[in-house]
This record gives C-alpha cells, structure tokens and sequence, in this order.
C-alpha cells in the first residue's frame, strides 16, 4: 500500500478535472485573443470556468478574479504592485505581514525592505495564529497593506481573517490574504469577509500545478505585474492557458460542493489519525484542532528527528512531509514550532500529515501502524531521547 498525506504540498488532479480538460489541448485549441472561430471558440468554457470561481468564493460581479501561472505570483503581484502604486509616490512606506507567511510573500517583502520599505513581521500565538488587535497596533497613516495568510499551509491554523479584515478597513489599509490553504477546503465567502485581495492556487484542490488567480474586490486599480497584450482586460498579459483555467473552474466547482460534508468526512479521519498518534508518549500537536483546516496535522514527536522520521515513512511508501514543500531541502527546524515558542530541538521533530478527499480508512489504519514502528523504531536508536527517556506518563496533547 502506498499512503499520500502530502496534500498541502500538492493534490491529485482529480480524474473530473483531467476530462474536462482534454478537448483543449487538441480539439479546442486556438488563442483566446484570436478573433477566428478557432480562437473563440473557448470562450465559453473560459466563461464557465470564470462563473465557477466567482460561484465558489460568493464573489460579487463588481470584484475582478485574474488567472495567474500560481499563488506564488499572485503574491507577488500584490505585494509589488503596492509598492509601486501606494508607496514609490512617497504616500505610504509601510507592509504588515506575518512571520509564518509562505516564502512567496516572506521573500517578496524581503524584496521590498531592500528598495526601503518598513516592513512589519507579526508574532503569532502559542496557537500559530496572529491576532487581530496585534494587527491593529501596528497599523499607522503610512501602513500601505496588510498581508496574513487564510490558513497556515505547515500547520492548518486558521486565521481570523474576518476580524482582521474588519480592522482593515476602518483603518483604510489595504488587506491581502493568501488564501491558498483555505480555498476549496474551509468555506470561503467573500461577501462576508472583507479581504481587498486574496491569492490561490489550483493544486491545493485537485486541479493542475500552474493556476492560479488572485481575487480583486470592487475591481480597484492594482498595476499588473506581467506587461504585453490586453489578456484579463490589461490586468494580467500572456495567453490565456485555457485547459488550465477551465480545470481550475472545475476543481473549485467540485471542491466547494457539498463542502461540509467533505470536511466532515476529511476532518474524521484526521481526527482518528491523530488521537492514533498522540497515543505516543511525548507528542503533541500544533493548535486546537477546532480552528484548524480539516485535513492538517503537524506533530512533534519529542527525540525523532523530522527527516529521519520522513525517510522512515518513506520506505513504508507513506509520503509526507517536516513542513512546506518549499523548504524541504534545507535542515532548518520547522520556522513555525519556532514562531509558537517550541525551542530549536523540538522544531527539528515536526511532521505534517495533509490529507484530501480521496484519503481511505484502509489508508489511515496502514499510516497508524507503520507512524508508530517508525517511532519505536527511531527512538530505539535516538540519543537525545535515550538520554532524556520518555517522560513519566509521555506527556501527549494538542496544544
Ligand atoms: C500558503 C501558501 N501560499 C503559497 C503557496 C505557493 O503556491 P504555488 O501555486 O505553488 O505558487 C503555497 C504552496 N505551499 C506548498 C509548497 S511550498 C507547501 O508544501 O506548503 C502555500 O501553501
């Protein structure tokens, strides 16, 4: 048996999504842009596709929704183009994000202090999630935009995103969230919420790697960030990928139908996988699974290094991961288990588990078992745990 619990790092295309796509890789195939029947003839399916994301996210049709190649550039574009259109005229100087963002905004503010922008890394709690009157205290007359992610993508916390928002826009800051973990897996109503951008990404929900969109409320101004050619109507220019779009329309269709009854079916077996594994002495896992995503589970395991712990489960075909795919290749202790407070050594044991739709009982019964000889195992042969030895009673929880 082979056990896939990578999923925050990408998903399965669904077979659905793979279907719809066919008839425009060699049947429907001309550009969008072309004024000839070959070329318009996507233009309906690019349509549905549209109406299929707007559908999802409750957006209004006074919002704007712009496919990208990813989330990553859609994070990028808004950070960048906010520098260029609110603080290279000397009217604000100011970004406020948070210090467990995914790279692609981190290193885009990164970007940003070297052109002199002040750029604000909010603490989150013990919980991992950022908190709203933090936010507000560091909100000034210079503060050009706000930037905190729906959902953590190394351990599934949801932010409060609508008392953020809230915040916002009394203050007349400008808010963006990066909504890659949070869309088409914990329902996501733009007409609730208010979020002036929100960035996501295709293979985080059963469509293909290589879409994108970012959605723009009321359609305000946002300079784009890729020039040449009238594509989304000036916004965004490159010929449109319509077998990518018209996936992407249908995993959020698929995604967010029923969506409920989906994260209740995800979330039990997430739970039955970590009550499982907690029953190890010396565990824990980050955040109250209440306000959580309801596939995710970063778990220490106190004396097993996450590496070693991954390559063990690898041998057992059980694909997981010691946090964000992004930075897989260095050793680097787990920046969020550092960011809640967990010191050096611990942030070295973290483990995510993320689990989708199509994750089988059969499959979280097989990860239950080998998860715990893996441990035995690795702890059997740990120094720092042989030296510590397990804690009287194995203290093991959620915290
Ligand atoms: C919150 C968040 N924001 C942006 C991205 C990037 O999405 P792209 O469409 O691939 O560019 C990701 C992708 N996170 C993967 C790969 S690094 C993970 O293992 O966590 C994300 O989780």
């Amino acid at each position: 048996m082979q056990v896939y619990l990578d999923n925050n790092a990408t998903t399965m295309v669904d077979p659905l999504v793979v279907e719809a796509m066919q008839p425009f890789f060699s049947e429907i195939y001309g550009n969008p842009n072309s004024l000839h029947k070959f070329g318009t003839a996507s233009h309906p399916a690019l349509r549905k596709a549209m109406d299929q994301v707007y559908k999802a996210l409750n957006a209004s049709d006074n919002d704007d929704i712009v496919f990208t190649s990813c989330a990553t550039e859609s994070n990028n574009w808004v950070l960048k183009s906010v520098f260029t259109d609110h603080i290279v005229n000397g009217e604000k100087n100011h970004i406020i994000t948070t210090e467990v963002e995914h790279p692609s905004v981190l290193a885009a503010c990164r970007a940003l202090e070297n052109e002199g922008v002040k750029v604000t890394y909010l603490p989150v709690n013990n919980q991992g999630v950022v908190e709203p009157q933090v936010v507000k205290s560091f909100i000034t007359d210079k503060t050009a935009l706000v930037s905190v992610m729906w959902a953590s993508n190394e351990t599934g916390m949801i932010n409060p995103i609508k008392e953020i928002g809230e915040i916002c826009k009394e203050k007349g800051v400008l808010f963006h969230s990066d909504g890659v973990q949070a869309v088409g897996k914990i329902p996501v109503d733009l007409q609730e919420v208010h979020v002036d951008f929100v960035s996501m990404s295709a293979h985080k929900f059963h469509g293909p790697k290589g879409v994108g969109a970012l959605y723009i409320k009321n359609s305000q101004p946002l300079s784009p960030l890729l020039h040449g050619g009238e594509h989304m109507g000036g916004r965004r220019s490159g010929t449109l990928n319509v077998p990518y779009i018209v996936a992407m329309g249908k995993a959020i269709e698929l995604a967010t139908t029923n969506i409920e009854e989906k994260m209740a079916s995800i979330r039990a077996k997430r739970d039955r996988l970590e009550d499982a594994l907690l029953e190890l002495s010396d565990t824990f896992v980050v955040g109250d699974r209440d306000n959580r995503t309801p596939n995710t589970i970063l778990i220490s395991i106190k004396g097993v290094e996450g590496e070693g712990m991954l390559w063990d489960l690898n041998n057992s075909l059980i694909g997981a991961s010691t946090g964000s795919a992004c930075a897989s290749e260095d050793l680097e202790a787990n920046t969020v288990m550092l960011a809640i407070g967990a010191d050096n050594e611990l942030a070295h044991t973290g483990i995510r588990l993320s689990l989708s739709r199509f994750t089988t009982d059969e499959e979280i019964d097989y990860t239950i078992d080998q998860f715990k000889k893996a441990v035995f195992r690795l702890r059997s042969i740990s120094s720092s745990f042989a030296k510590v030895g397990p804690t009287p009673g194995g203290e093991s929880k959620a915290c």
